[in-house]
């Protein structure tokens, strides 16, 4: 009616319009397009052949996810003949091949994101240093991946944010705030024990033990964050484990160029389940601020979600906490917090129960620490053997095979002119794995090499990454697997099951494709 009410001048002035602004979207969109999956990754393959970095060919789009997938699917199609630890021809098939053609530093594309493989420790060390820590950081296929699971929180943020929030959130897992975390770790360490007694006297000795693992960890997690609101953090947590596999499976075609804007069957079930995650974490936060208003209690709390909304209360320029941030960092912690403590334990378990010897060592150790009693704060300094026994499990089954970080500005690595938007991807299982740096047992259990206690620190041993982007949670993660394996380790004695298949896969994190049975005999009374 309106436009009919133009006459036809008008109308065709506004229709040249439209088309006008139509044309301009779409050569912008053409533009975004050619630069970003043809022109950019053609100038940075340019650059690195120029200095002497080469890789496989990519294809159009693809780039060599095909090859990738193809390589590691057919590597990990069958389980391992026997219990080896030599696993990185099996996990990193491909850097395996292209590492022999093109040298340890090479490039290869993960469709149209290219990837700079780097192995060279200086290097390494220097990219984490301080130096780069805001120049590098998420590429946008991490940040969109994980968008609806983990949002914004300090796992997936970069440059000014980052910074702001880590030194948020680094004082819940430090000095004192760390130590009062001890006393809850037994508690639901001893509560699984009870369990796993109950289910030997019912006749079964055999338990899936990677599944234990991931539900004390769980608990352990939950109670950190929201103190006594944790039987709800609980169920944060496993509605947390469905919205990460449905955001992977939403997230499969993001290289694609427009891949984001497919319509998928999955966001509808995302919102949903997000919708139920939020409304729970509103009433936990709901309640703890309602204990501040009315008085109840004086402060937020000291666990990760007081420190947070306390944060939160604070106005200045700049970052700020909102109730939606607060949020994220809450998932992001359940999610980074969980599932690679669980995964230490499982493979330190499974370690232990194929290496009898270790196995009495260790428990030796723990008695003459400990006695009798559950493991404290002033124990864990003098479990030395255990230590060992921890970082050599991390330096054979790394939770994290993989390091990346995004380049966001051109740097100088060494002797390499590293430009703008390439990926370093950053082979922690090769490097763990390494014969050059271990010597010839790299493959094997032995955790006597770190007795000494440089090896522990030296830059070739990444488990939790290094410098000022570290795991924040290593301190809380090791203080954790000391306490769970020297109960478990005073409660019971362990074997392997015969019905235990090696097979290491590699998703997101390195786990035992079919959980890790053992056998368990009981200890004391
Ligand atoms: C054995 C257990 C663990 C391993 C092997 C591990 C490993 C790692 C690694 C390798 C990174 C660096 C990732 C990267 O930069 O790409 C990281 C970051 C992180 N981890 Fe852990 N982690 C463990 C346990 C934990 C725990 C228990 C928590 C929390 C309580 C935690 C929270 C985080 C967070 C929040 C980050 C991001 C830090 C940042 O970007 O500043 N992790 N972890």
């Amino acid at each position: 009616m309106f436009l009919l009410s133009l006459g036809v001048p008008s109308m065709l002035l506004i229709l040249k319009i439209c088309g006008l602004a139509f044309l301009l979207f779409f050569l912008r969109a053409a533009w975004v397009i050619i630069s970003c999956y043809y022109l950019t990754p053609r100038r940075i393959r340019r650059l690195m052949a120029k200095q002497g970095v080469y890789g496989p060919k990519p294809r159009f789009l693809v780039g060599n996810l095909k090859d990738s997938s193809a390589l590691v699917s057919q590597a990990t199609s069958r389980d391992m003949e026997s219990i080896d630890h030599d696993i990185v021809g099996r996990l990193l098939p491909h850097y395996v091949l292209w590492s022999k053609i093109y040298g340890k530093r090479f490039i290869y594309w993960y469709g149209s994101e290219p990837r700079l493989c780097l192995t060279d420790t200086d290097m390494i060390k220097e990219l984490l240093s301080s130096k780069y820590v805001q120049l590098s950081g998420r590429s946008w296929l991490q940040k969109q991946g994980s968008k609806h699971f983990i949002g914004h929180g300090v796992l997936m943020a970069n440059g000014s944010n980052w910074y702001h929030q880590r030194h948020t959130v680094a004082p819940a897992f430090m000095g004192d705030a760390l130590k009062g975390h001890v006393g809850y770790m037994v508690d639901c360490t001893m509560q699984m024990i009870k369990l796993l007694r109950g289910t030997i006297q019912s006749g079964n000795d055999e338990v899936e033990i990677g599944e234990c693992m991931t539900q004390l960890t769980a608990d352990i997690i939950s109670r950190t964050e929201f103190a006594s609101s944790y039987e709800k953090g609980k169920k944060i947590f496993k509605l947390l484990d469905k919205l990460q596999s449905l955001t992977a499976q939403a997230s499969r075609y993001l290289w694609i160029p427009g891949g984001r804007f497919f319509p998928s069957k999955y966001y509808s079930e995302i919102k949903e389940v997000r919708g139920e995650v939020e409304r729970l974490m509103t009433e936990i936060i709901g309640s703890r601020k309602d204990g501040v208003e009315i008085g109840r209690s004086s402060s937020y709390g000291k666990d990760l979600l007081g420190i947070l909304l306390a944060e939160a209360q604070k106005k200045g320029d700049g970052f700020s906490y909102n109730l939606e941030m607060v949020m994220d960092e809450c998932k992001t912690f359940i999610f980074a917090g969980h599932e690679t403590s669980a995964l230490l334990l499982t493979w330190t378990m499974m370690l232990l129960a194929v290496n009898p010897s270790w196995q009495d060592k260790a428990r030796a150790e723990v008695d003459q620490v400990c006695g009798d009693k559950p493991p404290s704060a002033d124990h864990l300094s003098k479990l030395n053997l255990l230590n060992m026994i921890i970082n050599e499990s991390l330096r054979l089954y790394p939770p994290a095979t993989v390091l990346p970080r995004m380049v966001f500005e051109d740097i100088k690595l060494g002797d390499l002119h590293v430009p703008k938007g390439l990926s370093i991807w950053i082979p922690v299982l090769a490097i763990h794995h390494d014969r050059e740096i271990w010597g010839k047992d790299a493959n094997d259990f032995n955790p006597e090499r770190f007795a000494s206690r440089s090896f522990a620190l030296t830059r070739n041993f990444l488990p939790f990454a290094s410098g000022p982007r570290n795991c924040v949670g290593q301190a809380f993660a090791t203080m954790e697997a000391k306490i769970v394996l020297a109960m478990l380790l005073s409660h019971f004695s362990f074997t392997i099951s015969k019905n235990y298949r090696h097979a290491p896969i590699n998703v997101l994190t390195l786990r035992p494709k079919y959980g890790v049975p053992i056998k368990l005999k009981p200890l004391r009374p």
